[in-house]
């Protein structure tokens, strides 16, 4: 059987690096590119890439993926900053490319994945929610992509389900001091010397509160998540959004 045909962009960063690695060590697949900044996109396509693991950061990605799918590359995307327009842009370029296929996984671990899931289960339940996460002090956005996307699916949950705003008589204070408001949710972010990525959604109801609670302790946890998205998104065209579709979670 042929290997698969992976090459990693971000290549020399932290989840990249050891992308690298988990790449090179999986029997069904080959590194055929590793890409740092500055590293001609040519690369990819004289490699004969299938698909291109995105772990670079928001200013880039976007003309690193618009390349990809020019050339039939498929994506496996980790990179954060996704907003409305970002997205729209990139179903604009899969139309173009329609047996292209892309994964966006706001996050690839298995844990911060059944977090997203437990959180959007709870959500209706109680008439408070928060999130914190917290993260080494080198990420450069914030909140954290993952924090985001939780916070949407708590939202989505919330509105589904007719829930009230959550109750909050700040009436005074400092700028910040309440979080950035994600749909309604607000979302606090850490950054602290000695983490890595971590996450928790604070629910609370009357006379109860619930914490479901993700810590990342190191980057492998982020790997097979990364593998599976490559395995599957090669028969997988379009646009998909979150592991959780590859994961049969339900
Ligand atoms: N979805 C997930 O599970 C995870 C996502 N991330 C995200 O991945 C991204 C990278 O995170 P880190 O590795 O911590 O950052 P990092 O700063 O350590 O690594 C990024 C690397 O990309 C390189 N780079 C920048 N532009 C490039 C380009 N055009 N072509 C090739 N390389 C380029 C940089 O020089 C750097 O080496 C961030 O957006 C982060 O939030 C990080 C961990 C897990
Ligand atoms: O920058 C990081 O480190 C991480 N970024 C992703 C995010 O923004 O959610 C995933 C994980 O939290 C690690």
């Amino acid at each position: 059987m042929s290997k698969l045909r992976v090459a990693v962009l971000g290549a020399k960063g932290r989840i990249g690096s050891e992308a690298v690695r988990a790449v090179e060590a999986a029997e069904d697949m080959e590194l055929v590119a590793a890409l740092g900044r500055g590293d001609s996109l040519e690369t990819l396509t004289d490699a004969g890439a299938e698909v291109a693991v995105e772990l670079t950061e928001p200013g880039s990605v976007m003309d690193n993926l618009e390349f990809c799918l020019r050339h039939g590359i498929h994506g496996v995307v980790g990179t954060t900053g996704w907003t409305d327009e970002r997205l729209a842009r990139l179903r604009g370029w899969l139309d173009a490319s329609p047996r292209t296929g892309v994964l966006i996984a706001p996050n690839f671990s298995i844990g911060a994945v059944l977090t997203m899931r437990f959180a959007r289960q709870a959500a209706r339940f109680f008439e408070s929610v928060e999130v914190i996460e917290l993260h080494h002090p080198n990420k450069v956005d914030a909140p954290s992509g993952t924090a985001a996307r939780t916070a949407q699916l708590i939202a989505e949950a919330r509105r589904e389900a007719g829930c009230a705003p959550a109750p909050d008589a700040t009436a005074t204070g400092l700028d910040g001091a309440r979080g950035a408001d994600v749909d309604g949710v607000p979302v606090h972010s850490v950054r602290l010397r000695g983490l890595l990525a971590h996450q928790e959604v604070l629910l609370g109801g009357e006379g109860e509160t619930l914490t479901i609670r993700h810590d990342s302790t190191h980057h492998s946890s982020f790997m097979p998540g990364i593998l599976l998205g490559a395995r599957r998104v090669v028969t997988t065209p379009g646009l998909t959004f979150g592991l959780e579709h590859f994961l049969d979670l339900d």
